[in-house]
């Protein structure tokens, strides 16, 4: 069989990434949407999520991934484990985010987003994941006490992450310490993993939301 080549990197500016991501009719996917809802952005190849869905099976969890062939391959391994509280979507999570969040069921209860940017040069800004508007989009879809979890191994991005949730004022962080030092849900994601190994430092915070904005 051919093998598929999956880009490193793609340009989530590029006209092919900008349709507003497709919910599925989430009673379909979900063997209970009542559960709490974990949306995981930029999952790439899912594992995390897989893992906490194998590990929480009173919660429901959701990654979203620009990258198709990834998500193809991610909820066809979910479905060979028969995983009903699991799912994936392919999408750029920065198209029209307020209309993608009210499509969500009413759950969503924690979002993280870990080691999201290749995007490490200034003039790439426009590039990076954590947009004021995402965050906007996050703060009116949690509920007061909703969780974020923010990581990367690149300071400066980590800290431009920190600072778009720190400036929306509806956020504040559960720790006095700039950084957590330890993962808060105990299950490290591939990069996470990958940085572990060569002893590279991860830059990670945990945030909640305050109140309804
Ligand atoms: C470095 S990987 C990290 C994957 C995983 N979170 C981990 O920690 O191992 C970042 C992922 O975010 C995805 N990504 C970047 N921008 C995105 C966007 N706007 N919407 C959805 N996914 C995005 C990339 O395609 C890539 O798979």
């Amino acid at each position: 069989m051919a093998r598929v080549r999956i880009r490193q990197h793609v340009n989530p500016l590029s006209q092919k990434y900008r349709q507003v991501l497709a919910c599925p009719d989430w009673a379909t996917v979900y063997d209970d949407v009542r559960r709490p809802l974990h949306l995981d952005i930029g999952c790439a190849r899912g594992r995390f999520p897989l893992k906490m869905a194998q590990q929480h099976p009173d919660w429901n969890f959701l990654g979203v991934e620009i990258r198709q062939p990834l998500v193809l391959e991610a909820n066809e391994t979910g479905d060979r484990l028969g995983l009903q509280n699991l799912h994936y979507l392919f999408g750029n999570i920065n198209v029209e985010p307020e209309k993608f969040f009210s499509a969500l069921p009413p759950t969503l209860q924690r979002v993280s987003i870990q080691f999201p940017d290749p995007w490490f040069k200034q003039r790439h800004n426009k590039r990076r994941v954590a947009q004021p508007e995402l965050v906007t989009a996050i703060a009116n879809a949690l509920p007061p006490g909703g969780e974020v979890l923010l990581q990367s191994d690149v300071e400066p991005v980590a800290q431009d992450m920190r600072e778009r949730f720190a400036e929306n004022g509806n956020f504040s962080f559960t720790h006095d310490t700039p950084w957590l030092a330890e993962n808060p849900l105990g299950v490290p994601t591939e990069r996470e993993i990958a940085c572990f190994n060569l002893h590279r430092p991860v830059y990670r915070c945990l945030l909640q939301l305050q109140r309804i904005p």
